[in-house]
Parts: C-alpha cells; sequence; structure tokens
C-alpha cells in the first residue's frame, strides 16, 4: 500500500507519525512509506534516517497526498490538509470530532475513510491509542501548572512542594484516569497535596490501593467539585467519555470561589474542555487569565515534547497501520472489533455514535459498511 506521512502544520506540533523504526517496518512489509521532507525534524529524525529506512522523501505536499492511499498524522488535519484529503483515501490519526463540528462535516464532504485514534478500543478497557499520549500530557500537565503558578505568569507565586515551615500547594486532579493518574503522580513526587475525583468507584480503588494513602481520592459530585475550586491552587481537567464532549465541570460562576492566581490546567481541551472558560490555546500563547484564574488550554500538549512523544506513539501505533496496510481498511477493520470503534467518518457518513449525537447526525453502524 501507499502510505504518505505528511510534515505536522498545526501551531508548534514537532510529532511525526512515524519514526524511521516504524517506517522500516512497514517497508520489510512490502509497503511504500513517502514522508515529507523535514518532516521529521522536530522529534529530532532527520531525512536521511527515513531513507535508510527505506522511506521515499516528498518536498511537494500536493503530491504526497494525493498519490496516497493511507494518510498516517499526528493532530487532527488542518483546513488545508482537509482540502487535499479525496474519496478513497484513508486517513489515520488523532481527530477529536465531537468537539469540532466544522472539521466534521468537512470530513464528510471529503468522502474519505477518516479513523482517530482516540477512540480505538481494548479487549482489556482502556485506549490504547490514546494511552501513551494522555501518560505525556498528565506528566506534563503538573509541569505547566506548577510554571504558571509563578508570578510572572500570573500565578500566586506558589510552589508547589512548599518548603519547610510553609504547607505544600493544593493539587485536584479531576478524572483519573491515564492523564489524571500520570498527573496526580507527578505532583505527588513533587510533594503536593493531591486529590482526586472520579465518578468511577473502580477507579477510585484502583489509585487508592496503588498509592497507598499517599493519595486523597474523593467521588465526583457538586458538593466535592465546589470544595475543591475553593480550596486548590491547582486544578487539572481530566475527564473523558469516550468520543464525547467534555462535560462542563467547572462554571465561570465557581472561579469567584477561587483564590487569585490559582491554575486550571483543562488537559480535556481537545474534547472541548471540561471548564466553562476554556479555550483551545497554542505553545506559542499557553496561558490567558478570566477572573483572576490563569487556564492553561493547549490541545497538543505532548507536541512540545515531540522526541518522546513520536517514540511513544509510533510504539502504539504500529500494529493498527501495519494492519490497515496488509489488509486494507475493510478488512482490518471487520477482524478486529476494537479497532473498528476507531472508525468515525466513511464516504460521507459519521459512524461513531457520540459524534453523530453531538451533532444530531444520524449514526451509520460500521459493521454494515466493513460486511
Ligand atoms: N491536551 C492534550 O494535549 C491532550 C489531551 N488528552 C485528553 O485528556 C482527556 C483524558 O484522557 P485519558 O486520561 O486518556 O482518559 P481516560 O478514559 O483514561 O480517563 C478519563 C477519566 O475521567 C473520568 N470521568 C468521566 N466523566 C467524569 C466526571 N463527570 N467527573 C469525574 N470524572 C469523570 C472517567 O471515569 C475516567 O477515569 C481526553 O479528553 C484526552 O483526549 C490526552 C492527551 C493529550
Ligand atoms: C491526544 C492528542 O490530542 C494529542 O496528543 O495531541
Ligand atoms: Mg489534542
Amino acid at each position: 500500500m501507499k502510505i504518505a506521512v505528511p510534515k505536522e502544520i498545526k501551531n508548534h506540533e514537532y510529532r511525526i507519525a512515524l519514526t524511521p523504526t516504524g517506517v522500516r517496518e512497514l517497508v520489510e512489509r512490502g509497503h511504500r512509506v513517502t514522508v515529507e521532507q523535514g518532516a521529521g525534524d522536530g522529534s529530532g529524525f532527520a531525512d536521511a534516517a527515513y531513507e535508510a529506512a527505506g522511506a521515499t522523501l516528498e518536498s511537494d505536499v500536493e503530491a504526497l497526498w494525493k498519490n496516497a492511499e493511507l494518510i498516517v498524522k499526528v493532530k487532527e488535519p488542518q483546513p488545508d490538509e482537509v482540502a487535499r484529503l479525496g474519496a478513497g483515501q484513508t486517513l489515520f490519526t488523532y481527530l477529536h470530532l465531537a468537539a469540532e463540528e466544522k472539521l466534521t462535516r468537512d470530513l464528510m464532504a471529503s468522502g474519505a475513510t477518516c479513523i482517530a485514534y482516540e477512540t480505538i478500543t481494548a479487549p482489556q478497557g482502556g485506549l490504547p491509542l490514546l494511552a501513551p499520549m494522555s501518560t505525556v500530557a498528565g506528566r506534563m500537565a503538573v509541569q505547566a501548572g506548577a510554571h504558571s503558578l509563578e508570578k510572572a505568569q500570573g500565578g500566586a507565586g506558589v510552589l508547589l512542594p512548599g518548603v519547610p515551615g510553609v504547607a505544600p500547594a493544593r493539587v485536584t486532579v479531576i478524572g483519573g484516569g491515564v492523564v489524571g493518574e500520570n498527573a496526580a503522580r507527578m505532583a505527588l513526587g513533587l510533594g503536593a497535596e493531591v486529590t482526586v475525583l472520579d465518578k468511577s468507584i473502580p477507579r477510585l480503588e484502583t489509585l487508592d490501593d496503588r498509592y497507598q494513602g499517599r493519595l486523597h481520592t474523593v467521588y465526583s459530585t457538586a458538593d466535592a467539585l465546589e470544595e475543591a475550586v475553593r480550596e486548590s491552587d491547582l486544578i487539572i481537567g481530566a475527564v473523558l467519555v469516550p468520543g464525547a464532549a467534555a462535560p462542563k465541570l467547572i462554571t465561570r460562576a465557581m472561579l469567584a470561589d477561587m483564590k487569585p492566581g490559582s491554575v486550571l490546567v483543562d488537559v480535556a481541551i481537545d474534547q472541548g474542555g471540561c471548564f466553562e472558560t476554556s479555550k483551545a490555546t497554542t505553545h506559542a500563547e499557553p496561558t490567558y487569565v478570566v477572573d483572576g484564574v490563569v487556564h492553561y488550554c493547549v490541545a497538543n500538549m505532548p507536541g512540545a515534547v515531540a522526541r518522546t512523544s513520536t517514540q511513544a506513539l509510533t510504539n502504539a501505533t504500529m500494529p493498527f497501520i501495519a494492519a490497515l496496510a496488509d489488509k486494507g481498511w475493510q478488512r482490518a477493520l471487520a477482524e478486529d472489533r476494537h479497532f473498528m470503534a476507531g472508525l468515525n467518518v466513511h464516504d460521507g457518513q459519521v459512524t461513531h455514535p457520540a459524534v453523530a449525537s453531538a451533532f444530531g447526525l444520524e449514526s451509520v453502524d460500521p459493521v454494515s459498511l466493513t460486511g
């Protein structure tokens, strides 16, 4: 199969969808991989390394897209990229469509088959292609939050661990999944006082067991959220209802109860964000202040640590890319119902129920398309 790997064009996005190691795996299976010239630079993978792995380099981005059967990317396609996508092509990348009606409709209009990393499931539960980037983003969320608490960033001037004689900062993580656990782990490591809120009791049990009393776990209710808002120096939003837009858990009115200079990091921003006042920001200008509260809402956090992220992403996506390339999308999905859960749009139709319901569209059962 002819596979294209374009250079990512989202603001400050330095990842690439495949490492040279990943390219080699595909080339050895008999596939033709074309990589846009310079696409690996941001992750520290030179063109020469892709050539050595068996890829062809292409400097003409239009030709790269036009000649591909399968396009693998990292971020959701930007407008210029959607314009290059056509019927008969398969796009495999993060899409986050429930937060983006225009993108959903544009992808429907393209006629292409669009498979999202983030809605693929696993037999043991969880989201195997979201997890590696959630691990990165969860760990980064605490770095971003700690930095935002500094005075020069508009923060309250609070050091997460405190010092002897001065209490540590209070960190609340809403959603104790992959992002949430990794954020909690980092915050604990830095010596903060950490609480995780979740609606899943089994998840709270797992966290309680793993962290042996060092982590406070609280069932997420309106009361618990109000207390978190009053008491926390840093709140990290890490909830997910797979495929759906994030629920708004902290309203603008609630900001009035937060301490001046406290910080909200909304990792769930790629699904629309879980704070009412969140709007997506970029690494170029990651924060803004509303009612005295610093907001950090970068939708592609792992892009800033592209070297680590590209390797982690390729490790997770490789088996799926190989299956698409070896079998074609219909057979690859038909043989694996967890992979099938990744199909979001095909030939003008939405095939993921949560995406369809976000925009009042009809959802077509992907089983009917894969035979
Ligand atoms: N901004 C960025 O760069 C990145 C954002 N993300 C996003 O982070 C979010 C979290 O991802 P994961 O941790 O992998 O998901 P996950 O599925 O592992 O965890 C989500 C957790 O939220 C909990 N939850 C759901 N509704 C809740 C509610 N109303 N109150 C409290 N808890 C609730 C669930 O029980 C679950 O434990 C997703 O939106 C994901 O797309 C992930 C990676 C990078
Ligand atoms: C998951 C996601 O949106 C990212 O890694 O950028
Ligand atoms: Mg994102």
